[in-house]
């Protein structure tokens, strides 16, 4: 080894490089549903599409439901696990609800796989109840950001009220009742004062957001603070290639544009007014300026933490599936 490179003075352990990944084609993926047989109605699928396209029926079988099968799975464990140490103190029975973050970029399509993903899974009968909290209405009010001089920041760690996050996640888990989350609109681009979503006890929580595999952070002082990360029971990141991304983004953006924009009391209503090409140029502002910064300092780092990992391709395809073994 060269006197310029002293770092690695010697090769790592084989067993220190191995990927802790075992990485699936999508059809290799597929025939992991071997046994579980279960459809969508067109009704269903068009009820759970996103703004721009429906999501196929062959997307839900070939790779949704092999990931619900997996995660009926870690809940049985799960539900076994929590019964034995129930019944070593001798408690009564009181319910663990299984935890799952959906993690990945702005625009990737974490709330219409999580909105698929919580379909399958209320059909299996040892977890009918299911409930789907996505984490934007965690985010400060618009008024906040402002104060805090962060408008330009949406999406970022630091517009989140992560603490009130972390309180409600750890209550559905400890099993409280009716634990209240608080609702965004991305038609008035703000938190909707007085709304709420009301979780009850359910078998499982799908938390879907950008930020949900953050890990917790060291303080200089005092203990460390948990984060959302550390409640999860499975995660699942969402992934595709930035640039791809920035088109899915832009094509939702141009939908809005040419609907809800139109609107007088959209937050966004004056970019009705624009040209298509000066609303394209917009989007790919707000897309370069903020979601794309967020994704690379904030969010990608994060993948690798993620329990499974589904790559997509163009036309939203997921392509390859990796799940984490180590
Ligand atoms: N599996 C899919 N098949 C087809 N279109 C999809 C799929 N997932 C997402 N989309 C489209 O991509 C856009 C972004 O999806 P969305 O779920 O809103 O993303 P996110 O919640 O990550 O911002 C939506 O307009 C939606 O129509
Ligand atoms: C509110 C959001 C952070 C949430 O994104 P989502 O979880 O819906 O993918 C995002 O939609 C957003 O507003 N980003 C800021 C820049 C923009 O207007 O796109």
């Amino acid at each position: 080894m060269s006197m310029s490179s002293p770092v690695l003075e010697f090769e790592l352990p084989q067993a220190l490089q191995l990927s802790p990944y075992r990485t699936f084609s999508r059809d290799e993926w597929a025939k992991l549903r071997d046994g579980v047989h279960l459809t969508l109605s067109e009704a269903d699928l068009v009820r759970l599409s996103g703004l721009i396209e429906k999501i196929s029926q062959e997307e839900v079988t070939d790779i949704y439901l092999p990931v619900a099968k997996l995660v009926n799975y870690y809940v049985r464990a799960a539900q076994l696990l929590h019964g034995a140490t129930t019944r070593f103190f001798n408690h009564g029975d009181a319910k663990m609800p299984f935890i799952i973050g959906v993690a990945g970029s702005v625009a990737v399509g974490k709330s219409t796989s999580a909105r698929v993903l919580r379909e399958l899974l209320v059909r299996w009968p040892n977890h009918p109840r299911v409930d789907l909290v996505p984490t934007d209405g965690f985010l400060w009010p618009n008024a906040e950001l402002e104060r805090r001089g962060i408008m330009h920041k949406k999406g970022f760690p630091e517009s989140f009220d992560q603490a009130r996050l972390l309180q409600f996640v750890a209550d559905v888990k400890a099993g409280k009742a009716r634990v209240e989350a608080p609702v965004y609109s991305h038609f008035s681009y703000d938190i909707l004062p007085g709304e709420k979503i009301v979780v009850d006890r359910p078998d499982i929580l799908i938390i879907e957001g950008l930020n949900v595999l953050q890990p917790a952070k060291l303080p200089k002082h005092g203990d460390a603070v948990p984060f959302v990360s550390d409640l999860l029971d499975f995660s699942i990141y969402i992934d595709a290639e930035p640039a791809v991304i920035e088109k899915w983004y832009v094509t939702r953006f141009l939908r809005l544009y040419r609907t809800a924009f139109r609107d007088k009391d959209a937050y966004f209503y004056r970019y009705s007014k624009l040209t298509q090409e000066q609303a394209i140029a917009q989007a790919l502002k707000l897309w370069r300026t903020i979601n794309l910064v967020n994704l690379k300092k904030n969010i990608l780092p994060t993948r690798k933490r993620a329990n499974l990992i589904l790559s997509k391709g163009d036309s939203h395809r997921v392509e390859t599936v990796a799940l984490r073994k180590l």
